[in-house]
């Protein structure tokens, strides 16, 4: 299979990361006999500084022609004080509109040879963790209307739209029903129904599109409850659902439980077309450029790549059985490393995977 990749490397890590996670494509691709044809594109301060616009509209070209796009991370206090309307950010949100990207799977899988570097106690990570995040990406406070500021009472005052339709809820929760249908079979959709109309509306909805499966045990949690019982038990999950904004925070959160941030891959997909494949943390610009960042998030990015976007579940494996074996010797980055085992860099730990394959 020849497979056309867009990489976008964008900011602060991203391409020290996006680096390291091509050459694994790329050693993965020619051991199973495919070839892999690359071509990048500017996104995020990057494109600001190079054309005055953080999402190109020859970036949107090479997105739409590829089969699938690898991004590293964008943002950077560098343009912190740019205009809102151009932040790297925007960017980033752009192209997940301009793909239709609406559904965000984010696994927090603690890998058993990190769990010393989980931040929760042993006795609370006992069976380990093995969570499916299933975020909707396209809509929420993100992309709202109306939006902006404005005066009132003769001081400023700033508003943001949560809003969601009703097609849009049903065609996450179904993404979120197939993928528990294929795991444990447990979905829970969080939400804060008790305060938010939008939410009662997401329930509604949730309830009605999951009694379509009805081999998926449906549940409900108000997001503030969510956020403290990922902590208390993760264990309970098995897949959760939620809107844009809470899925952000929420990831976020259950990331630490695996050792670091550093460590989850993401996807995000729409209705066919190219789907983008990300690391969930940003462009990390208190260690930019230093060669310390944990690539591996990155490089189960391309992991994730293959699986969903060739179907290529053999070299997949055999990206997680690298990054596996690489953890099982000891080699840790900054962020994983707890006093034992080698501590190496971002490029080093690239290579340690790459010779594992
Ligand atoms: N998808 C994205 O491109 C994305 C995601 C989140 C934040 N951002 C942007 O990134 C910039 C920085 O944001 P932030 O500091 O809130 O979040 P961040 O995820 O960049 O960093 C948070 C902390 O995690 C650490 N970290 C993140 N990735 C790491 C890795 N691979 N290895 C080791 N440590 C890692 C960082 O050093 C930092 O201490 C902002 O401009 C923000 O908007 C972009
Ligand atoms: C940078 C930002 C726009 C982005 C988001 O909020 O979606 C990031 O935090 C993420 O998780 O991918
Ligand atoms: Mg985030």
């Amino acid at each position: 299979m020849n497979m056309k990749i867009c990489l976008m490397p964008g900011d602060g890590i991203g391409p020290e990361i996006v680096t390291q996670a091509v050459k694994v494509l790329e050693k993965v691709a020619k051991k199973f006999g495919h070839t892999v044809q690359t071509e990048t594109a500017l996104i995020g301060g990057a494109a600001i500084d190079t054309v005055g616009n953080p999402l190109p509209e020859a970036t949107v070209a090479a997105c739409k022609a590829a089969d699938a796009v690898l991004l590293g991370a964008v943002g950077g206090p560098k343009w912190d004080a740019i205009d809102p309307a151009i932040r790297p950010e925007k960017g980033l949100l752009g192209i997940r509109k301009a793909l239709g990207l609406f559904s965000n799977l984010r696994p927090a899988v603690l890998f058993p040879e990190l769990a010393a570097a989980s931040y929760l106690r042993p006795d609370i990570i006992g069976q380990g963790l093995d969570i499916m995040v299933v975020r909707e990406l396209t809509g929420g406070a993100y992309f709202g209307e109306p939006r902006g500021e404005t005066v009132v009472n003769g001081e400023r005052a700033a508003f943001n739209t949560m809003i969601y339709s009703e097609s849009e809820i049903e065609r996450i929760v179904r993404v979120a029903c197939e993928i528990a249908r294929k795991r444990g079979k447990k979905l829970c959709s969080v939400d804060k129904a008790n305060v938010l109309d939008v939410s009662r509306l997401w329930r509604e909805v949730a309830i009605r599109t999951a009694a379509e499966y009805p081999d998926v045990a449906l549940s409900h949690m108000y997001v503030d409850n969510a956020a403290m019982q990922l902590i208390r038990d993760p264990s309970q999950f098995d897949v959760i659902v939620t809107e844009n904004l809470f899925g952000d925070i929420l990831s976020d959160e259950a990331s630490i439980i695996t050792g670091s941030i550093g460590m989850l891959p993401s996807a995000s997909m729409g209705s066919g077309g190219p789907a983008l494949f990300e690391p969930i943390h940003g462009s990390a610009p208190d260690i930019a450029g230093q060669d310390i960042a944990n690539p591996l998030a990155t490089i189960l990015s391309v992991s994730m790549m293959l699986r969903f976007a060739f179907g290529l579940e053999k070299e997949a494996a055999a990206i997680d059985a690298a990054v596996k074996t690489v953890l099982a010797k000891g080699y840790r980055t900054g962020d994983i490393y707890v006093g034992e085992g080698e501590k190496v860099g971002c490029s080093a730990m690239g290579a340690l995977v790459l010779d594992a394959i």
